[in-house]
Order: C-alpha cells, then structure tokens, then sequence
C-alpha cells in the first residue's frame, strides 16, 4: 500500500493549503487521495456538503424577486410616519414605517395601553390574531386573565425600527432612490426605536401608557421609554434587560457580526438580489444561542452525550449540542434579515442611559436638528469614518478599580453604590412603579446587572421598585428564561400590572 504522502502526484498537492479556494475543490482533493490509497480514509464533512446545497438552492431561486426571503410573520398593521425621524447619530429616516399588532380593548380615556416590547428578533406578533393565528412568541402571557390580560388592557406590540418583519429597516426602500437601503442604512439607538414607537402612539391618540414592559432589548427600550417620556409613562417592568451594555454582552454581538460580514455572501451588505450570508447568519445564531440558555442548562440536556455513539467521531456536528447548536443556527439563519441582526445588535452595544452620555447624544441631536431644519444635512454626513491605527491600541489607564470582583458591577465611583452618573441619568424614573427581573443563570444580562438597574432607581430616590431574582433553583434557561418560564416570569409580571 502507498502512501499518499510519499507519492504525490505532480498534478495533486498533498494536503490542503491556503492555495485552495473552495471547499468542491477540497472535496475532489479528498476524493482523488482515496483513490490514492491514503493511510486513512478522507473525512466526510455532512455539514458543508448541506451548506453547499442550501447556497446552490437560494442561488436558483427567481431572480426577479431576489432570492433574499420575505421577512415577515404574517398580517399586521402598519402606521406609516411621513415625518422625518432624526437619529441619534445624525441619520434621517425621511419617512418611515412600523409594523404593530394589538389585542384586547383600548378603553374611552385611552389608559389601558401597554407598551410590550421584544427581544433582538421577534416582530410585532407575541399573540396569535384572528388574521394570523400562528403562535407569537409571548402566547401563553398574552390573553383574557394571562399576565398581560386582555380583559383589562390593551396591548401593543411593535416590530423595531431597525428590524426586518415590516417596520423600516436596512431590507426596506430608501424613498430618495427606490433602492433598498442596506448598509446606507444609518447606525440607530435604543432611543430611536423609541421614538419611532412613539410616534405610533401619538397617531394612536395615547398620551399616557399604563405599563411598558420588556425583556433582554425590550428591557432596554422599557427603560429608555421611561427616561425620555415620563410624563407619558404609568408603570414600567424591564426583564433582564440593563441600564447600559457591558464589555461583555458587546464582545458576544461583536463575534456575531464579525462571522456575519466575513460571510463572502453578506458583500458589505448589498446582498439583496443574490444569496443572503445564510453562513455567517447561522453561525451567528449559533454564537447568540450559546449566550442565550446556559451550561448547567445542557448539562441537564444534553450531557456528554453523542448523536451517534455507535458511529465514528466527526468533525461536522456531533455531541447533541453540537447538533442542537447547529438546529438553532439552521433554523434561524433565513428567518431574520442579516443587516436588521447588524444594525439592530449594535444599537444594544450603543446603550447607555448614563447621564454624560445622555447629555452628549442631546447636544449632538440639537446641531443635526439645526443642520436638518436648514437643509443642510450633508449626504453621507454621518457615515462611519473609524479606521483602525497604525499601531496597535494601548490598554488605557483604568479609571476604575481593575480589581472589581467577577460577577459585580463595575463603579465609576469610589464610593459604594450605583454610579452617580448613572443615577442622574435614571432619575426621570424615580416615581414610577417598576419591576425589575432577573435570571441568576443568564451570562448574557447577568443578575448583576439587573441589581443595578435597581439600585440606581432606589438611589435616585424611587421608593417603588420590586426586584426579583429567579436563582438557579427556579431556571436554568438562561437569557431566554423570559420566554420560556410563564409561571415565574409571567406570574410576576401579572401581580404588578394588577
Ligand atoms: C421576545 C423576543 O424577542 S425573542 C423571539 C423569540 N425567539 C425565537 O422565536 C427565536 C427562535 N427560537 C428559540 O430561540 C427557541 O425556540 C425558544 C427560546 C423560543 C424556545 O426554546 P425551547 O422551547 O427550549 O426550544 P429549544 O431551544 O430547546 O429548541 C427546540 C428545537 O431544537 C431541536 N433540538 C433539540 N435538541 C436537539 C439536538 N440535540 N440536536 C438537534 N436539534 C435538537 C428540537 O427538535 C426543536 O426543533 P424545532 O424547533 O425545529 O421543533
Ligand atoms: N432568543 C431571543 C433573545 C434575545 O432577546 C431572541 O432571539 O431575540
């Protein structure tokens, strides 16, 4: 028998290199070297043979609609903003639209509204409609006598701005050229999307909500609804959310987006009429996923254990997370739209309600409101010009104490206690009801992060707020608890609304 190694032919390289440029290549390289006789047989890899099949699939698909998916989940209704929307950046939305969806009865006075907001990825649909009767993605809470009880409250649901399933985003028009905005699309805050909803409300005729609640995003755009309309707010629930995004939630976005836009499909974003980056979006679900359940969690799940014992390891998927991993990225991957995943993933990392921020992001909107009213908003004015330096960046001087212990928030102050800079920023909140909610197993909003949601209320002088923490007696789900646990998370939420 002979060996590849020693016998290569002068037409064959022997072993994959940098050379090679795509993985059908690789495959006939492995093909001719079992031909050769290898000391061991090729490895077979499954999981990029599907991928090439998925690509080759979305590449017949009509090219007069665009193989790109219709992202949508169905029926809603839609309010459409004919007035400019500033951003917080210095972007304009010269008109804009948002998808909503509602259930129960708005009362005579209009003060039975709640405000529910989602979670990076969900639209408009939490609860089934008679127009579209497929599950949403907050059923059981949703409903006569449910947590959120329609019997009593009239609940909205909107899809972000920023997102893809039917409110203004990157895979929407721009109305200056009828194209599609892709990454012309301009960088967008929490507070944006906020506007955005509330403009909704105003063509809705509600001044005042009786509740906003969200969970994870929604988190933070219940907590930025109440610091830039507080008049307009009644109570207020925030479900692992935060009052600004730490270094770690920012590196699991950031790995997401990086996998993303190295996807050769993604092409800078402008890939609406060829095939979506379904790779980079699978993988970055995969990432997402990893952050959003927990280990103890697939430890119970999942073990050790291997899809097929009795067959040999592989390379491609495996062990059952593996696999499990590799459904969640699958299932994902056409569903949502890749420029919504980036732009609305960076507004989380833009997150801030730190009074020095805030007091920047006014100043800047008061030069660009001038700029806009006068008509002189350069094109491209706002667009992204940070490049990396020639040398490489220096740790910066730590302006706060490198030895804050693991799993505690890190201060800006010498003194204990939430930061004072955070307290005056969340002190438009200081007399509203709120209930604040976390998840011990969530690495993604620690626990941590929720006490100081909570703690900066109670120092910024609000007497009212219920803090809860579920431990990891109650769940193991991670982030994503609030979406799977009704009794704990629901049963909550529904004695604070009362
Ligand atoms: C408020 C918001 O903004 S979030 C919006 C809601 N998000 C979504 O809907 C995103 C997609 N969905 C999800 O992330 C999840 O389904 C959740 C969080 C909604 C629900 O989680 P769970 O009910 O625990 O489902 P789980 O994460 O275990 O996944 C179950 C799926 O994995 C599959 N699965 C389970 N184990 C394995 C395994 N070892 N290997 C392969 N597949 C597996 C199941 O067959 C099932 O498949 P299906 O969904 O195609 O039927
Ligand atoms: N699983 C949720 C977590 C982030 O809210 C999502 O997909 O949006």
């Amino acid at each position: 028998m002979t060996s590849l190694r020693g016998a290569t032919s002068p037409s064959l390289t022997p072993w994959p290199t940098a050379d090679y440029r795509s993985r059908r290549w690789t495959q006939s390289v492995a093909v001719r070297e079992q031909q050769f006789d290898s000391s061991n047989p090729a490895m077979s890899f499954p999981c990029l043979d599907a991928q090439e099949a998925k690509s080759a699939s979305l590449s017949t698909r009509s090219m007069s609609s665009g193989p790109e998916p219709s992202y949508t989940t169905g029926q809603h209704e839609n309010f459409h903003c004919k007035t400019p929307l500033l951003l917080d950046w210095g972007g304009v939305l010269p008109e804009f639209d948002v998808a909503y969806e509602t259930w129960g009865t708005l009362n005579a006075d209009k003060s039975n509204a709640i405000l529910l907001h989602t979670g990076l990825s969900a639209s408009s649909h939490a609860h089934s409609t008679p127009t579209n009767p497929k599950n949403g993605w907050w059923e059981k809470f949703i409903g006569p006598g449910a947590p959120l009880d329609t019997n009593k409250y009239y609940i909205i649901c909107t899809n972000v701005i920023g997102g893809c399933y039917g409110s203004t985003g990157p895979s929407s028009i721009d109305p200056s050229d009828s194209k599609r905005y892709a990454t012309r699309f301009p960088i967008l805050t929490i507070e944006d999307m906020v506007r955005a909803q509330f403009r909704l409300l105003d063509s809705l005729g509600i001044q005042k909500l009786h509740a906003s609640v969200g969970s994870s995003m929604g988190g933070m755009l219940s907590l930025a609804s109440g610091v830039l309309f507080p008049e307009r707010m009644g109570r207020l629930v925030s479900i692992s959310g935060c009052a600004r995004s730490h270094p770690y939630s920012i590196a699991m976005r950031h790995t997401q987006r990086q996998v993303l836009m190295m996807d050769p499909n993604w092409q800078r974003g402008f890939y609406y009429d060829s095939i979506p980056p379904h790779h980079g979006m699978k993988l970055a679900r995969e990432i997402a996923t990893v952050t959003y359940r927990s280990g103890p969690e697939w430890e119970n799940r999942f073990g050790r254990k291997r899809a097929d014992p009795s067959k040999q390891p592989a390379l491609c998927p495996d062990f059952l997370i593996e696999t499990y991993l590799d459904h969640a990225g699958e299932k994902f991957c056409l569903e949502y739209d890749a420029n919504s995943l980036l732009y609305v993933s960076k507004a989380m990392d833009l997150f801030d309600l730190g009074y020095a921020h805030q007091v920047a992001t006014r100043a800047r909107r008061v030069q660009n409101q001038k700029r806009m009213v006068l008509g002189s908003m350069e094109r491209n004015g706002a667009s992204c010009s940070l490049a990396l330096p020639d040398k490489p960046y220096e740790e910066q001087p730590a302006t706060l104490s490198s030895l804050t212990p693991m799993n505690e928030p890190a201060t800006d102050d010498s003194a204990d206690g939430p930061p004072q800079d955070l307290i005056r920023g969340m002190s438009p909140l200081k007399d509203h009801p709120v209930l604040v909610m976390g998840v011990a197993s969530d690495i993604l909003f620690p626990a941590w992060q929720q006490r100081e949601i909570a703690e900066t209320l109670r120092a910024a002088g609000n007497q009212n707020v219920e803090h809860v923490e579920l431990g990891e007696d109650i769940s193991l789900f991670g982030h994503d608890t609030f979406l799977l646990d009704l009794e704990n998370i629901g049963g909550r939420v529904g004695k604070f609304l009362g």
